[in-house]
């Protein structure tokens, strides 16, 4: 899939990444300003960075000090590369300090650290910030312990913080650009406009990368991966990515596609109804379901450590996956070469940690998102159309492929499902129905109150606790549930919904109202992180 990026004809920004929490916000938003972005490992050897064809290098921040032995630099000859082609380069605090060491200037600790929002003057007559409206005090978001003293020769500063410290620097006949601050987070108040006159004035680079051409790349991509008479088979989960993934590979291959979709009895009211239809009705996909909830059901009883959970849930969607290959196999004479499957961008980023983190480069995706690991017997190869997108790119490409607003909106669902949100052992009691009723309840309200579609992802958990209540004038001791609501850009880190408290209260009373076994409801008000999204 790497012919995504390099087969797109425009320009590319290559960011690399040096450890800052914030190293994805900068590819999205160069994508979100119209241009082709990329995000590698910050210690990649010079030819995969020539490899992009790069129009600007931006060196991400990171939580080293340049003077850490050991910490991360850059390849050797990289600053030669730059100016013999004339490769812009910007670098963002830990980028900035790079390139004031590697050039010869100094850096050392900062005689206080610079931490939050700060304001800053940009200096006049500046290439990086021009002499129009970005030329005036700017709020920024700071987060640095180390400080360039001296600069590189041939070096000028270009804004300082009110404190007199450097908080950019330029050297615009080599082409070097640096930030102390992060313009990618909206904690920089014009953050945004300071990325556009670096793309499209300090570099001169055209907004050309449209989703319509990634499309058509990748459908030519996918053509000729998969060949002329090989068949593919896909897993699909009834979300976002999946489907996606599917409707282009369709459109590829057309029905030499093989979607199954796998009821694990983990999944919510009246949910494999829901999907199936959409699939057949709106989206014309081939899909198989299969039902294997006895299966799934069956090896989960009596378990309660979420590791175990997943693992069997993993291996039974395996199994599931791969009887359907062999149906396909006796169906059509021959076996399915290919497993396509809606891997994001943010997954590919997850599994290639940054240097640093004392995690290697593992070049695999998280295990979750395959449900617990490719089956090696299988034998299958890869086909991931999605892997260089992030989730809003998804959802407006699936827009592209007419799936249905109503699709492309739905909440993102875990592949083990409401075994994650069921703590303990998934068949206790009425568990699975319980929590069933009350999450259709809450997100039904969700639509109902017009918040459905501001909110990343609601449900409910079912807590395996007893609680002393009154219903129907007598005394129960029933079950308590909780209910969690967040918003998230991408999913990567999350803040929980504030409600307003009326709404809360008559989802509370719906529920326990209506479901016999719940007398109690807790509203989730963690933030991830600390917390992750589901609770197991
Ligand atoms: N019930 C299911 N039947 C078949 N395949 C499934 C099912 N649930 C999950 N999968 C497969 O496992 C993958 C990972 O599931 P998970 O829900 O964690 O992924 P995701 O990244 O949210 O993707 P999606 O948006 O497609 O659900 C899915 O993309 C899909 O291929």
């Amino acid at each position: 899939m790497e012919q995504a990026v390099s087969k797109h004809r425009g320009n590319v920004v290559v960011v690399l990444d040096f450890g800052s929490q914030y190293t994805h916000l900068i590819t999205r938003r160069v994508r979100q300003l119209g241009v082709c972005s990329v995000c590698l490992p910050g210690t990649v050897p010079l030819p995969t960075i020539t490899s992009y064809a790069p129009s600007l290098v931006i060196l991400s921040g990171g939580p080293h000090s340049v003077h850490e032995p050991g910490s991360p630099s850059l390849p050797p000859s990289f600053f030669e590369y730059t100016a013999t082609h004339q490769i812009t380069v910007l670098g963002i605090c830990y980028g900035l300090q790079l390139i004031v060491k590697v050039l010869g200037g100094h850096v050392k600790p900062a005689v206080s650290q610079e931490y939050g929002r700060m304001d800053v003057l940009p200096l006049s007559g500046s290439r990086l910030f021009g002499d129009g409206p970005l030329c005036t005090r700017l709020s920024v978001w700071m987060s640095h312990g180390d400080e360039a003293v001296k600069l590189p020769d041939g070096f000028s500063i270009a804004c300082k913080s009110l404190q007199g410290g450097i908080a950019a620097i330029e050297n615009p006949s080599l082409g070097i650009y640096g930030l102390q601050f992060h313009p990618e987070v909206t904690h920089t108040a014009r953050g945004t406009e300071i990325l556009k006159q670096i793309l499209f004035n300090v570099s001169e680079i055209t907004a050309d990368w449209k989703l319509q051409d990634v499309l058509q790349e990748q459908l030519e991509i996918i053509k000729s991966t998969i060949g002329p008479s090989e068949h593919a088979i896909c897993a699909l989960s009834g979300g976002v990515d999946s489907t996606v993934a599917a409707t282009m590979v369709h459109k590829a291959i057309g029905d030499r596609l093989h979607c199954v979709f796998v009821d694990n009895g983990l999944l919510r009211f009246k949910e494999r109804e829901r999907v199936m239809s959409t699939f057949e009705t709106d989206l014309h996909l081939p899909v198989t379901c299969v039902d294997a909830s006895e299966k799934f059901l069956g090896k989960l009883k009596g378990v309660t450590d979420p590791e175990e959970k997943r693992k069997i849930i993993g291996r039974e969607f395996i199994n599931a996956f791969d009887e359907f290959s062999i149906e396909v196999e006796e169906k059509y004479g021959s076996r399915p070469s290919f497993l396509v499957q809606g891997t994001l961008y943010p997954d590919v980023i997850e599994s290639c940690p940054p240097p640093g983190t004392g995690k290697g480069h593992s070049h695999t995706i998280k295990s979750h998102h395959n449900v617990g690991g490719l089956p090696k017997e299988m034998q299958l190869k890869l086909v991931e159309p999605l892997r260089w997108l992030f989730k809003d790119e998804v959802r407006k490409l699936g827009e592209l492929l007419n799936v249905p607003q109503g699709f492309l909106k739905r909440h993102p669902f875990p592949g083990p499902g409401l075994a994650v949100r069921i703590l303990g052992d998934v068949t206790q009691g009425d568990a699975l129905e319980t929590v069933r009723q009350v999450d259709e309840i809450f997100i039904n309200s969700l639509r109902e109150a017009g918040l459905y579609d501001s909110i990343w992802q609601a449900f409910a958990v079912f807590l395996p606790v007893k609680t002393v209540g009154v219903q129907g004038d007598r005394r129960s001791h029933s079950n308590a549930v909780a209910l969690r609501a967040i918003t998230s850009e991408d999913g990567m880190t999350a803040d929980w919904y504030q409600f307003d408290s009326k709404f809360l209260a008559e989802v509370s009373a719906k529920i326990c109202n209506s479901v016999r076994s719940v007398n109690r409801i807790v509203y989730d008000i963690t933030s991830k992180p600390p917390a992750t999204v589901e609770w197991e």
